[in-house]
């Protein structure tokens, strides 16, 4: 096995552990979504959101990622969670 290759496998064993770890955060999500929609609450709640960002620019500095890079992939998530609780408050609403 060339270097390349032992890189490689280093990279898909830490994707199945990204993939199942957003697995169950989505399910988490999905279930605050509900409570929102049933409960009439605002699908973003950007003083939360300011927390999550704090938490996670101090976990980049403990574990050496680029703050900005967990910055940035945080807001992708959080936009497609908000999306979805747009959507169950629509379906719900109905
Ligand atoms: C999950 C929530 O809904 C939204 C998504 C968030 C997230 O994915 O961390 C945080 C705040 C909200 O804008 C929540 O309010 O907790």
């Amino acid at each position: 096995m060339t270097k390349l290759d032992e890189l490689r496998n280093g990279i898909d064993e830490v994707d199945q552990k990204i993939i199942a770890l957003l697995a169950q955060r989505f399910q988490y999500t999905e279930e605050v979504g509900i409570y929102k929609a049933e409960n009439h609450l605002d699908s973003q709640d950007v003083s939360r959101e300011n927390q999550q960002f704090q938490k996670i620019a101090k976990l980049s500095a403990q574990y050496g990622l680029n703050p900005a890079y967990a910055s940035e992939i945080y807001r992708c998530i959080i936009d497609i969670v908000i999306s979805r609780h747009e959507e169950l408050l629509k379906s719900t609403c109905k």
